[in-house]
């Protein structure tokens, strides 16, 4: 493929043309309301991660959420600043959460990022996700990280394809420890069956 193709050939984060508008699950959490931490461990929004992200989304309309992040010292790339791989967690994470509102279970195939201003530590990071379409196990999203309120500049954006994955996919390939652990927890498992009866 020439470079001109490569340019026509649609990307691998482009819904395919039997792709379908995503649906709320009628069960999903009420706009404005706190999604709370998938995982307690989970880098990204677990509380028991003390460098963690500590990212707290919030379901919108539609297929949407927002979702904040304080940068902290932790995270640094260059002095004062926010690494770019950190960045992309917190969008990763605040796209992961989109799943919740449908009511799948669903892992990051491709995020596709764009840095688009420094972000200082300190900076608090308002992030906004949708879904924009569904083609089978394929679920195609897109989210903005803004600086100085919801309303404020562009700092990140990205692209993202998740994958729809039974838990299997966690316990098969998770370490057993952990899944040991995760098994025994009752709020960890009652929020896997909530996901499992998806119709
Ligand atoms: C008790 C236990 C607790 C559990 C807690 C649960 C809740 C926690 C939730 C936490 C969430 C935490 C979130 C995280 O932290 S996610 C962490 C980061 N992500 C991962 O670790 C995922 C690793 N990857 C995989 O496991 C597999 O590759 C997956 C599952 C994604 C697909 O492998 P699988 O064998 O299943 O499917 P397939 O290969 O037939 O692909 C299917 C379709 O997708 C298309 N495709 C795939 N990849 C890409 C790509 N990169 N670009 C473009 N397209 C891609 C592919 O072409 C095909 O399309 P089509 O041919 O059908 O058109």
């Amino acid at each position: 493929m020439n470079s001109r193709e490569a340019e026509r050939a649609p990307s691998a984060l482009t819904p395919p043309p039997d792709a379908i508008p995503p649906v709320r699950h009628p069960e999903a959490p009420a706009p404005g309301e706190l999604l709370g931490a998938h995982y307690d461990h989970c880098f990204g929004c677990g509380g028991g991660q003390p460098h963690g992200l500590h990212l707290q989304a919030r379901a919108g309309d539609g297929v949407s959420i927002t979702a904040e992040f304080t940068v902290q010292s932790a995270h640094q790339g260059a002095p004062g600043l926010a690494h770019g791989g950190v960045l992309a967690t917190a969008l990763d994470e605040t796209l992961g959460s989109l799943n919740w509102l449908l009511r799948t279970i669903a892992v990051t195939g491709r995020l596709e990022t764009d840095f688009v201003r420094p972000v200082p530590v300190g900076t608090v990071l308002h992030l906004q996700a949708e879904v924009t379409a569904v083609a089978g196990r394929k679920i195609y999203s897109t989210a903005v990280g803004r600086t100085g309120g919801p309303d404020g500049p562009v700092a990140v954006r990205a692209q993202a394809l998740f994958i729809e994955v039974m838990v299997d996919h966690f316990i098969d390939n998770g370490r057993p420890d952990e899944i040991k652990a995760a098994m025994a927890d009752p709020d960890q498992i009652r929020r896997v069956r909530a996901f499992e009866v998806n119709p």
